[in-house]
């Protein structure tokens, strides 16, 4: 199959377990095809020449006719390059969302060029993509990533990867971090980093002559959550938080950012056609060289652990270990697919992190009161002073709430994608297989049929009142939904619950005068559009 390149074939051949994973791929395909096809009333054949009259479940009873896309509302082809090359709509994406909401509806069309895409912004609609979803769902054509590891002889993760090769590697590692009790085991690591973020944030102050603020949050939060994710990914500690950062971090936090700040480059990386790079070549240069970086930081940190146990073995000691080790030992996956697992999983789980919590101390010094009750529950559930693992968390709502409420008024991926694998209806229209859709998360999150008033900042909104209250919703999913969704949502949530409770615990969070109002912007994912500066004063014990 196309989608196998050839160095995750290679594996295949050698792994009986892969063989297996292929027999129950095709299995499992075959069997959501055919309960798609009963779900829809697609008869086999009718999959091929599109049904005038096919229908869905709920339009069955009034044979409504669908809809084609031609029918479909959105902007003109010309209105959206404007919008987009003219008017920088590349970092408005969250703003066009609720725009294009506003006047095309629940669900309309855009056109980029010669991609189409359809935009789903309404709960439901958004639960009936999500619900309907195959084995193995595709979000986005990943066509550069893919070719940057075929040329370099390396292997697809979890992000880059499609079809069998992500679901071998998505059922090895959905056993190992999925579930809160997975992470949970983490707490003692995660806190010692929380340790570490507390005394850089009493060294960037003093380096101020309030002696209260610091700057940029988020360059602190992102050390935070480099060293968090890496503690937990790696078994080891990178140095994030000390003065002098170690120089193969310093390269790695150098790609990474290459990555990102360069973000439009990226993008144009995959965009611009193969046959133009002679003439502009600095995109894919500078996309292959991050991930150069990324790659190498990675191998070097597997490298390390898997000599470390090979001397084990060879002095006769039993292996203990967290992650890294268990997958190193197990072998369900080749070292080259958990270089490439752990150098994706690294670079998603960082800058989403950090993000967060930016937005979350920022939130919660501009709501002094709802910080005051948050603290109020945190030192009576806790006690003054005691440090909270994993297993408090379920008695601190509030601070689950506040993770929760930050998400859904700066849900880091503003819009989620998925192909469609399948002929599809949604909102009365036909979708046909292989359309892009785009999930708008971000309009939902603040649609008040979802939330009732949806901009007033309130993590209360998620605490249940009784065991039937509903406060969940499709309406804000900053973590998608199902088998595709984020494999490290305990990962993140175990790093940002820890540190909020204990940032809460030791500091009132006010906002410096040098912050006013700090708006959103979209660069790839959503993120402060400026720096945000913030005063952390010691609260008296
Ligand atoms: C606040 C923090 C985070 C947010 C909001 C977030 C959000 C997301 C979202 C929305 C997706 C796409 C889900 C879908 O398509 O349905 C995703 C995928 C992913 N995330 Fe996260 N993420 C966060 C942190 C992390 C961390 C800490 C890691 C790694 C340790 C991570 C690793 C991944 C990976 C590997 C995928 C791709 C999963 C797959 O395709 O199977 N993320 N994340």
């Amino acid at each position: 199959m196309a989608i196998l390149n050839h160095f995750a074939t290679a594996c295949w051949k050698n792994m009986q377990g892969y063989r297996l994973n292929k027999q129950l791929f095709v299995f499992l395909r075959a069997l959501h095809k055919s309960t798609a096809r009963e779900e829809f009333g697609i008869s086999a054949a009718g999959e091929k020449a599109m049904p005038e009259r096919l229908t869905t479940p709920a339009d069955v009873g009034k044979k409504t006719r669908l809809k084609t896309l031609k029918e479909m509302p959105g902007p003109s082809a010309l209105s959206n390059f404007i919008e987009f090359f003219w008017r920088d709509g590349f970092s408005r994406v969250h703003e066009i969302q609720m725009e294009h909401r506003k006047k095309y509806g629940k669900i309309f069309k855009s056109r980029f060029g010669p991609q189409l895409v359809v935009s789903v912004a309404d709960r439901d609609l958004v639960a009936e993509v999500l619900r309907a979803e195959g084995v193995a769902p595709q979000r986005a054509n990943m066509e550069s990533w893919k070719e940057y590891r075929d040329m370099r002889g390396r292997s697809t993760g979890l992000i880059s990867a499609e079809g069998e090769d992500w679901l071998m590697m998505r059922s090895v590692l959905r056993q190992l971090v999925m579930r809160p009790r997975d992470v949970a085991v983490f707490s003692d690591d995660v806190n010692q980093v929380v340790d570490d973020l507390i005394k850089r944030v009493a060294i960037l102050r003093n380096q101020e002559s309030d002696g209260a603020t610091v700057l940029n949050v988020n360059d602190l939060f992102f050390k935070y959550a480099m060293e968090g994710v890496a503690v937990i990914l790696y078994e080891s500690r990178l140095g994030c938080l000390e003065n002098q950062i170690p120089q193969e971090t310093q390269d790695y936090i150098g790609a990474l950012h290459l990555m990102f700040s360069s973000f439009k480059t990226t993008m144009y990386a995959g965009a611009i056609p193969k046959w133009l790079r002679p003439v502009i070549p600095k995109p894919w240069e500078e996309f292959c060289f991050s991930w150069d970086g990324l790659f190498k930081f990675s191998s070097i940190h597997v490298d390390k652990r898997l000599a470390e146990i090979k001397a084990q073995l060879e002095r006769g000691e039993e292996v203990k270990g967290g992650l890294l080790t268990h997958m190193l030992i197990t072998k369900e996956m080749s070292t080259e697919e958990i270089y490439a697992n752990f150098t994706e999983m690294l670079l998603a789980g960082v800058d989403t992190t950090s993000f967060t919590l930016s937005w979350a101390c920022y939130l919660l010094a501009r709501h002094p009161q709802i910080q005051q009750q948050i603290f109020t529950e945190v030192t009576e559930t806790l006690g003054p002073g005691a440090v909270a693992t994993a297993d408090d968390v379920p008695r601190l709502p509030l601070i689950r709430g506040l993770v929760k409420e930050t998400l859904r008024f700066f849900p880091v991926l503003p819009g989620n994608g998925r192909i469609t694998q399948d002929d599809l209806v949604v909102g009365g229209y036909f979708i046909p297989k292989g359309t892009q859709l785009a999930l708008c998360h971000y309009s939902t999150s603040f649609d008040e049929e979802n939330f009732g008033d949806a901009s007033d900042f309130r993590p209360d909104r998620w605490i249940r009142k009784d065991s039937t209250d509903r406060v969940d919703n499709f309406g804000s999913i900053p973590f998608g939904y199902g088998i595709r969704s984020c494999i490290g949502k305990r990962i993140a949530e175990l790093e940002m619950h820890l540190a909020l409770t204990r940032l809460i615990q030791k500091f009132h969070i006010g906002v410096s005068p040098l912050t006013t109002d700090v708006k959103a912007k979209t660069h790839g994912l959503l993120c402060p559009a400026a720096p945000i500066h913030l005063q952390f004063i010691d609260r008296e014990n």
